[in-house]
C-alpha cells in the first residue's frame, strides 16, 4: 500500500488482514464534517497533489475533446462530440461549472468543475470512514435506501441542486433542465442506490447499459483522478417499459470490449458529474477499458491514478422485488454488482 492509498484507506497492510464485518455500515455522523475544519488535511492533500500532477501532465487541464487513436485499439477512432476544451487557472479554487451537453447524444451531459476538491475530500473522508472498500481490499460497495444514503444529502441537495457560487453557474444547477428533466428530478427519493467504485491503474468495467430494475436518470460523480469512459451503441437497447427483470445481456453475447470500437470517449475528470438519462441511459452502452493509460487529446497518453466513482440510480418500484440489497438487513451490500 502506498502513501497515497494508506491515506486514503487510513489503514496500514498488517491492519487490512484482520477482519472486517462485510456488512457492517459505520455511522458518519461521528466525523466532523464541518467545510472550515481541518480534518480532512491529509487527504485533501492527496488530492490536492495528484491534482497538480495531472495539471502538469495535461494542458489544456479540464475537457479535451479525443479525435486520436487508441493506445489499446489502434484502430479505434475515439471522438468527443460534446463541446470542448474548457481551460482552468491552477489554484485551489474551483473553476466555474460548466456543464456539456453531448452533442448528438441525448440525454448525455457532462457537468465539469462541480465538486471542489475540497468537496472530494469530504467524500473520501466519508467513504474512508464507512470503510466501504475494506482498506483496499474490495473494490465495490453498495447502499440501498434512502436511509442509507442520507450522508450523500449534502452532496445531492447542496451540490448538485445548487450553484457553488452566487452568480458564477448562471442559475443553472446540474440536476435542473435543460441537462435533466423534472421527469425524474422531481422523484422522492431522488435516489435510492449508489454504488462506489475503486479503481486502481488498470481496472475497468464492461460496456453495459444499466439495469431494466433502474429508472431512468442515473448519475456518475468522479473522484481523485481522471479516466476515459467509453460510450457503444447498445448491442441491445432497452426502454423504460421493460421488465425490472431485463438485463442487457445482447444476442449476439457480448463482444470482449477491447474488440469493439467505442464510437465516443467522454474523459471523466475528478469533480465531474456525469449525468444520463433518455436515450443516452437506454440505447448506448458505457464502459471503462482495462488499460493503464488513457489517450488523450493531441494524443498524449496520460497514466491513470487511483480513482473513486460513485453512481446514483433509484430502483424502480416494482424491482425491490427482484432485485433489492442481497446482504445486510442495513441496507449496505459489499461486492460485486450485476449493473
Ligand atoms: O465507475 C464508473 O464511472 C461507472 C460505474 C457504472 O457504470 C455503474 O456502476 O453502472
Ligand atoms: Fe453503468
Amino acid at each position: 500500500m502506498n502513501d497515497l492509498e494508506q491515506e486514503l484507506f487510513g489503514f496500514t497492510d498488517s491492519d487490512s488482514d484482520s477482519e472486517h464485518d462485510m456488512n457492517t455500515h459505520q455511522p458518519v455522523d461521528s466525523m466532523e464534517l464541518d467545510d472550515e475544519s481541518d480534518a480532512f488535511d491529509p487527504i485533501f492533500q492527496s488530492i490536492m497533489n495528484s491534482h497538480e500532477e495531472e495539471q502538469e501532465q495535461q494542458k489544456p487541464l479540464h475537457y479535451h475533446s479525443l479525435q486520436q487513436q487508441s493506445s489499446v485499439n489502434p484502430n479505434t477512432e475515439i471522438t468527443n462530440a460534446l463541446i470542448p476544451a474548457v481551460t482552468s487557472p491552477i489554484n485551489n479554487t474551483l473553476p466555474r461549472p460548466n456543464h456539456l451537453p453531448h452533442k448528438q447524444v441525448e440525454g448525455l451531459c457532462l457537468h465539469i468543475n462541480v465538486l471542489s476538491d475540497k468537496d472530494q475530500a469530504r467524500l473520501m473522508a466519508q467513504i474512508t470512514e464507512k470503510n466501504f472498500f475494506k482498506a483496499g481490499q474490495q473494490n465495490q460497495a453498495m447502499c440501498f435506501g434512502k436511509r442509507d444514503l442520507e450522508w450523500l444529502s449534502w452532496l445531492i441537495y447542496g451540490r448538485l441542486f445548487s450553484d457553488l457560487e452566487d452568480g458564477a453557474g448562471e442559475g443553472i444547477s446540474v440536476l435542473s433542465e435543460p441537462y435533466c428533466s423534472s421527469h425524474w428530478t422531481t422523484r422522492v427519493p431522488l435516489f435510492d442506490q449508489s454504488i462506489m467504485n475503486l479503481y486502481f491503474p488498470g481496472n475497468g468495467i464492461k460496456p453495459h447499459v444499466d439495469l431494466a430494475r433502474f429508472e431512468d436518470g442515473i448519475i456518475i460523480i468522479s473522484l481523485l483522478s481522471a479516466i476515459n469512459m467509453d460510450f457503444y451503441k447498445a448491442l441491445s437497447p432497452m426502454s423504460p417499459n421493460d421488465p425490472p427483470t431485463g438485463t442487457n445481456s445482447p444476442t449476439p453475447p457480448h463482444l470482449p470490449s477491447k474488440e469493439r470500437s467505442p464510437d465516443f470517449t467522454v474523459r471523466l475528470e475528478p469533480g465531474s458529474v456525469l449525468t444520463i438519462q433518455g436515450k443516452a441511459r437506454y440505447e448506448w452502452e458505457h464502459g471503462i477499458q482495462e488499460t493503464m493509460e488513457d489517450v488523450v487529446d493531441g494524443g498524449d497518453t496520460i497514466k491513470r491514478k487511483i480513482r473513486v466513482s460513485i453512481t446514483l440510480r433509484k430502483m424502480r418500484g416494482s424491482a425491490w422485488e427482484v432485485g433489492g440489497p442481497g446482504g445486510g438487513g442495513d441496507g449496505t451490500v459489499n461486492g460485486i454488482a450485476d449493473r
